[in-house]
């Protein structure tokens, strides 16, 4: 049980690197607690943004994070992370390697490894804990880098496409995690692709390209009309104004999915968008 997340807020937030106007005026509001989704094209500088909140780049305006009492704990999911596959580096190596501030050698054996048996049971790899890094499959290594970020408890969590190379299992584990987050008041920033679980799964989404382009609850937002705008790279033709096209219907389909409810209960059966709906909009 965690002492609750913070509310985050960015003001006027940019990013410039050499010539490359990356973030412009970024607005935007992350209530405490909630499930906040970071969407937008490959590119549109989301990865940027929470790094710029993570402390790992530069920016210029104000970045608040507003913690209820004392700063907690915030846990950190990478978009990806490469071992080489000779890398004499073990799950369970990882996992303290990541999960302590002394160096390793200071540490007793047996110190924090009932934690990291937990993380590693809660996604499922407390079987793989001896396996080298660099022989996982992708979604291995994503459950991996997701069991790191449950210790110690955090109270903030910025997952950067923390589903990306999970199978269906894996997704259920994931999902079950945002449920013991939302329950346990964690505030999650979560940059993800895929909008159906997005509309499914946030309480809030965001558009970014740039610059904040929509904000406001997945059912509210996540129109065909608004994603096409946000994932177009070049503007409509008129002839295509005037057409209903097809990826609109696949969007129509995919967000018009009820939100699940605040308590993370049953729902209705959901509209669901393959993967191969999603490469629609990227
Ligand atoms: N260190 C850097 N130096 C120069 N340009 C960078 C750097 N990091 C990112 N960029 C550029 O900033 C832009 C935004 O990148 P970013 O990774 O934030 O986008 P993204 O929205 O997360 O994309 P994706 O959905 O593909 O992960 C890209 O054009 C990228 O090439």
């Amino acid at each position: 049980m965690t002492a609750g997340g913070p509310r985050i807020r960015f003001d006027g937030v940019g990013l410039t690197l050499g010539r490359t106007e990356i973030l412009r005026d970024v607005r935007l509001s992350v209530e405490a607690g909630s499930v906040h989704a970071l969407v937008g094209p490959n590119g549109g500088g989301k990865s940027s943004l929470v790094k710029a909140l993570l402390g790992q780049m530069p920016h210029r305006g104000r970045l608040a994070i507003d913690w209820p009492g004392a700063p907690g704990t915030v846990g950190y999911v990478p978009q990806s992370l490469e071992f080489d596959r000779g890398l004499p580096m073990s799950v369970e190596d990882f996992m303290r390697a990541t999960t302590q501030r002394r160096p390793a050698f200071l540490r007793r054996p047996r110190e924090g490894m009932a934690d990291i048996d937990a993380a590693l049971d809660r996604v499922g790899m407390a079987d793989k804990r001896l396996r080298r890094m660099g022989a996982l499959s992708g979604g291995e290594r994503q459950r991996v880098l997701l069991a790191q970020s449950l210790i110690p408890n955090p109270a903030l969590l910025v997952l950067d496409e923390p589903m990306a190379a999970l199978d269906e299992a894996g997704f259920a584990v994931f999902e079950h995690l945002l449920r013991d987050w939302r329950r346990d008041g964690v505030t999650v920033l979560w940059v993800e692709h895929d909008l159906e679980a997005v509309g499914r799964l946030a309480d809030r989404v965001s558009g970014l390209n740039r610059s904040v382009l929509f904000d406001g609850a997945p059912r509210e937002v996540l129109a065909p009309e608004r994603l096409l705008a946000l994932f177009s790279a070049r503007p409509r033709t008129a002839a295509q104004e005037n057409r209903e096209p097809a990826d609109a219907a696949a969007l129509e389909a995919a967000v018009s999915a009820p939100a699940r409810p605040p308590d993370g209960g049953a729902h209705p059966p959901l509209g669901r968008m393959s993967r191969s709906d999603r490469r629609v909009v990227q």
